[in-house]
């Protein structure tokens, strides 16, 4: 959108502020400042407003250490530009090649991951209520362009967000030309990044080359159909989303350290609700879904409704599933470590692994009192306890003694009869005594260590 007539660059500002409800009276902002055209007329816009709204601005650079010297020229602009416009500046410098060569991450992915992790340290630090960043109308289209190059799911149609949380766009709506003609109008110096202008670059190929032939030859009007195209994706997401989430928690169950989905009522939901489930689960597991691909998605919802009990599949990041009888289980690889606490008797324990309680209490036989052991309680001889208990995970070659004193079985397979998916026997807690089994917690007793006749005082096992 060209600013036509008498609405200027400040105008479409506010009116995006307002729009998105970007930001409240007497609100604290921090302004990621580059020092490029975008985010100087930002800080410009904002100081142009900080009385009307009794704003406190800040601004925060952060020096990639990119281009060496340029870089350092770069950090020293944007310091003395905020000394010009008397606006608190913050800087850090990161050695992001290093970063590139140590973790394998694209230039740009560092790149980004270091400044936001800077902008959301200031943003704490100061206790900031928004961080502000320059994208423009451009970034935008030229973000949606990109990712429909790659093939993209509805989100990508998105482009980049308005605000999202905190994270605050008001440049989102003006077009790269108007910015720098404000510039030029009010005299505002900026730096220009080099690499901006090399067409070598993907983005700057698709900035330089391929919008404005689109623009000239096929839709002059194409910036404002792409922000229209993405206003109505986001409202579509946003509903959609509200559908996801409402049943989301009949479908899944999320543990410490595991996400379990219900097989059955899974099933019956329609494809892309199911697809969108399990992006929500895998997202939640790692807080992304980066590296997590359509296909990622479309085998897994094969795999979880047509494998039999028992088998496992692996996905990207160190992501497992586990299909079960009724449950299909989602995990990290490693994430459940063995684990051995002692419990005193009395006594009670958090076992941080699997996020439960277990507690050992006494009780005198004599005592009126009715048994009702459950599967989460249980009764136990005390006079066939020696010392201490321990509580642990499984261990290669457990036995016990689940139905009468003859024979041991193996907890193996005793886990097999029960059903109990392979993932899942890791969560369960054993509690020991001497070197033998006295209680799989959760499933059984075993029967050296049950109550009898003789029996004077009770020790009661409970998993809370
Ligand atoms: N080094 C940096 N330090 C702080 N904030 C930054 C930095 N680089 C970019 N940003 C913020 O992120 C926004 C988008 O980044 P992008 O890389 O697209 O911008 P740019 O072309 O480097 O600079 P500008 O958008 O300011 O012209 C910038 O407008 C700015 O608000």
């Amino acid at each position: 959108m060209i600013l036509r007539g008498k609405i200027g660059i400040k105008e479409k500002f506010l009116e995006t502020i307002k729009k998105y409800d970007m930001i409240r009276t007497k609100d604290k902002i921090i302004i990621g400042l580059s020092g490029g055209p975008d985010s100087v007329c930002l800080l410009d816009l904002f100081c142009s407003i900080r009385e009307e709204f009794q704003l406190e601005v800040f601004a925060a650079h952060l020096n990639h250490c990119f281009r060496g010297r340029e870089s350092d020229e770069d950090e020293e602009f944007a310091k003395a530009l905020c000394e010009k416009y008397n606006v608190k500046f913050f800087s850090k410098r990161v050695n992001v090649p290093e970063i590139i060569e140590k973790t394998g991450l694209s230039p740009e992915d560092a790149a980004r991951r270091v400044r936001y992790d800077f902008l959301f340290e200031i943003k704490e630090k100061l206790n900031a209520d928004k961080i502000a960043v320059g994208h423009n109308m451009n970034d935008h289209e030229e973000t949606v362009l990109m990712n429909i190059f790659r093939g993209t799911g509805t989100e990508g149609l998105i482009g980049i967000e308005p605000k999202r949380g905190c994270l605050i766009r008001p440049l989102i709506e003006i077009e790269r030309t108007n910015i720098e003609d404000y510039l030029k109008k009010h005299n505002i110096p900026y730096r220009i990044d080099s690499t901006n202008l090399k067409t070598e670059y993907y983005r700057n190929k698709i900035r330089l080359e391929l919008i404005p032939y689109i623009k000239q030859k096929f839709c002059p009007h194409f910036s404002d159909a792409v922000k229209r195209l993405s206003d109505i994706v986001a409202l579509d997401v946003s509903f959609i989303e509200s559908i996801i989430e409402n049943i989301y928690p009949s479908l899944v169950t999320e543990g410490e350290n595991f996400i379990k989905l219900h097989i059955k009522p899974f099933e019956k939901q329609p494809t892309g609700a199911r697809y969108r489930i399990l992006r929500k689960v895998i997202g939640n597991i790692l807080g992304e879904l980066k590296d997590i691909e359509f296909n990622h998605i479309k085998s897994l919802d094969e795999f979880i409704i047509e494998q039999s009990p028992g088998k496992m599949v692996e996905l990207p990041r160190g992501i497992c599933g586990e299909k079960g009888y009724e449950e299909f289980y989602f995990y990290i690889k490693g994430q459940i470590k063995d684990f051995s606490y002692v419990l005193n008797i009395p006594g009670e324990i958090y076992i941080t692994e699997i996020g439960k309680k277990i507690s050992a209490e006494l009780l005198d036989r004599t005592t009126n009192f009715k048994l009702k052991a459950t599967p989460l309680k249980v009764f136990v001889d005390y006079g066939k306890i020696r010392g201490n208990l321990i509580v642990r995970n499984r261990r290669p070659g457990d036995r016990f003694f689940p139905f009468g004193f003859k024979f041991s079985k193996k907890l193996q397979d005793f886990f097999v009869d029960q059903k109990i998916p392979s993932f899942e026997r890791n969560l369960v807690p054993i509690v020991e005594n001497e070197g033998k089994i006295v209680w799989v917690g959760g499933f059984r007793l075993d029967d050296r260590f049950k109550i009898d006749d003789n029996t004077t005082q009770i020790l009661i096992l409970e998993i809370k």
